[in-house]
């Protein structure tokens, strides 16, 4: 592949995405480490989501929105959205009131961890509301760059990245446990593997029991397809709710865990382990894991690595 595929990419990730983020700025693609000038061209780059066979497409008929007009008010006591987010936060009132988000639009952080309901399209609110972040799409600049030892990765951009910012959709294939099983196996034997299940804390409480749904973003997906694992992560996946009603079929969303530093490589964490959270209640220690983890050396090369991915979750099991 010459620099001529790497501006085919770019001018294709531009189009594929100019209707879901018409303000994002461009994806840069770049290559320090060897002559490779584009990762594999193996997949269609969007932002949206697939749904694989026997996965209900999301259901508008038991979603509800509000009647705000304009922006919606975090303090609001009829806000029908601020009821609904208040009802995730454990259903109990400790966190007051108010949405996921702070009004820069960035996740607050006591409340990081809990699923996100943003509005919808059913709601009155005007597109500014505070509410909408996710469905707004990027405003960080990202690359995907080249790594010495794990392949291509997810890079900050010039800019400071403020902790609780909103990265991307993990977007991609939703599948059900039949075929992310076949696929998982064929992964494994890769040994590079793009799927997620969508396993949350609270889905696993439901009093009903749902299927647990996977992502694979190998054959479709965007830039997060590209986020490497650390056993020190300064990203997270959160579930979140924008015109999807049925609980087991949130999107996989990434934002920042702490502040990231300008050209700073982005990782989230594969075991679903993150530091510091192990002993907090179980929301934060039930993050998604990825599909049949292939066990595999670890070179994510912070302090705290364990040096293959099963030690780390090991370490967890055994306190
Ligand atoms: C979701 S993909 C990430 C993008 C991948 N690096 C690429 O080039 O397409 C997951 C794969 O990246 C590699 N990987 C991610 N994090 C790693 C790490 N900390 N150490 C070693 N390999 C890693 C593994 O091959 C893993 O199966």
């Amino acid at each position: 592949m010459s620099g001529g595929t790497r501006q085919i990419l770019s001018a294709h990730i531009a189009h594929n995405t100019r209707e879901d983020e018409p303000n994002a700025p461009p994806i840069e693609i770049l290559n320090k480490v060897d002559n490779d000038p584009a990762p594999p061209w193996e997949f269609w780059y969007t932002n949206q989501m697939y749904h694989g066979p026997g996965v209900p497409l999301p259901d508008g008929s038991k979603m509800k929105g509000c009647d705000c007009v304009g922006k919606c008010d975090p303090r609001s006591k009829t806000c029908q959205c601020v009821a609904r987010q208040r009802v995730f936060f454990d259903g109990t009132d400790d966190h007051g009131l108010g949405f996921i988000y702070d009004k820069q639009r960035r996740l607050r952080p006591l409340l990081a961890g809990y699923a996100i309901w943003e509005c919808n399209d059913l709601c009155g609110c005007d597109e500014d509301c505070m509410n909408r972040v996710v469905q707004r799409g990027r405003t960080v600049q990202v690359s995907i760059q080249k790594t010495e030892n794990k392949g291509w990765g997810v890079f900050a951009g010039p800019k400071k990245i403020p902790r609780g910012t909103f990265l991307g959709v993990y977007a991609g294939e939703i599948l059900n446990e039949e075929d992310s099983h076949v696929r998982g196996q064929v992964y494994e034997k890769w040994g590079r593997t793009y799927l997620f299940d969508i396993d949350f804390y609270y889905l696993e409480r439901l009093e009903k029991k749902e299927p647990v749904y996977t992502v694979d973003a190998y054959h479709a997906g965007n830039f997060t397809r590209f986020l490497n694992h650390s056993c020190d992560p300064n990203a997270k996946l959160y579930a979140c709710y924008i015109n999807e009603s049925y609980i087991a079929k949130p999107l996989l969303v990434v934002f920042s865990l702490r502040d990231i530093e300008p050209h700073e490589e982005i990782c989230f964490s594969y075991t679903g382990i993150y530091p510091g959270e192990e002993d907090d209640d179980d929301r934060d220690a039930e993050a998604p894991a990825i599909k049949r983890a292939e066990w595999k050396k670890c070179y994510c090369g912070s302090a705290n690595c364990c040096g293959e991915w099963i030690r780390c979750v090991l370490k967890l099991e055994r306190g």
